[in-house]
């Protein structure tokens, strides 16, 4: 259980929750978060958008019923974190690119943070957030409104390219990846719904070259040419 430290809308239907406790979160993983024990909904998946010393935060998009929830709470409100889970992204080898599309940009502030150098390619549909924050990390920032985020970036300059977005997006970084020099090790940070979080029901269960694995324990990061998606 952690305390809501506060809980701020930054644009419409965009919030940042920042909840009070000490993690050891690796960049790229992600908790099941829930606010709501006498209610029957399972815990929903965050990314860790950044941790601090006196917690962590989660920049979340209200898409249904659960994170409606999670926006109407307030600070001293108690909210529960299973956490934090996941592979988390490798290592950044070399120049390194991370491109985000919508909500996916969450998980990669926290991995900026942790970067001496890395070029953000950052994709809004109608409204641009948190960008002020961004920026703030001295990398260099481009941001793209309601264009194709992904079009901005050219792979052969990279050495390793961390991307996060809806699935369309991530197909065509795939695509695009195949169709680059190969220079780029590109890493997708895949979305997929959760229910357990821990590897024991199979909600997340996810295409890969080798078979089927469990995004939640496999992943969210995968290798980009690795995915079969559906
Ligand atoms: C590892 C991981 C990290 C995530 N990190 C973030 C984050 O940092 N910020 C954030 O805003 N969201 C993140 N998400 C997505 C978030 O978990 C979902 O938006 C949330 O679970 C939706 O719950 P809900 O009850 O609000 O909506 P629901 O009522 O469950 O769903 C609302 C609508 O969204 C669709 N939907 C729900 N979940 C998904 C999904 N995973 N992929 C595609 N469509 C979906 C449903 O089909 C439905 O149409 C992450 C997901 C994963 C797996
Ligand atoms: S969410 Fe249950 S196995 Fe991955």
């Amino acid at each position: 259980m952690a305390t809501i430290i506060s809980n701020r809308r930054v644009a419409e239907g965009i919030y940042v929750m920042h909840a009070e406790g000490r993690f050891e979160a690796k960049q790229g993983q992600f908790f099941m978060v829930r606010g709501w024990d006498n209610y029957p909904l399972l815990s929903r998946p965050l990314s860790v958008y950044d941790q601090d010393e006196r917690g962590v935060k989660f920049l979340y998009k209200v898409a249904g019923e659960g994170t409606r929830m999670l926006s109407r709470m307030q600070a001293g409100d108690d909210v529960t974190l299973l956490g934090p889970l996941g592979n988390g992204f490798p290592a950044a080898e070399g120049r390194t690119a991370l491109i985000g599309g919508g909500i996916g940009i969450a998980p990669l502030f926290y991995a900026a943070r942790h970067l001496e150098q890395a070029d953000l390619y950052l994709g809004y549909s109608v409204e641009v957030y948190e960008e002020h924050e961004f920026r703030s990390l001295g990398h260099p920032v481009e941001i793209d409104l309601g264009g194709i985020v992904l079009d901005r970036a050219n792979f052969d300059d990279y050495d390793t390219i961390f991307i996060c977005g809806p699935e369309p997006m991530l197909r065509a970084a795939q695509m695009k990846s195949a169709m680059s020099s190969g220079r780029a090790q590109v890493y997708v940070s895949l979305e997929n719904r959760m229910a357990c979080g821990i590897g024991a029901c199979l909600v997340c269960s996810v295409g890969c070259e080798n078979g089927r694995k469990k995004a939640c324990v496999d992943g969210p990061v995968f290798r980009a040419g690795e995915v079969v998606f559906a």
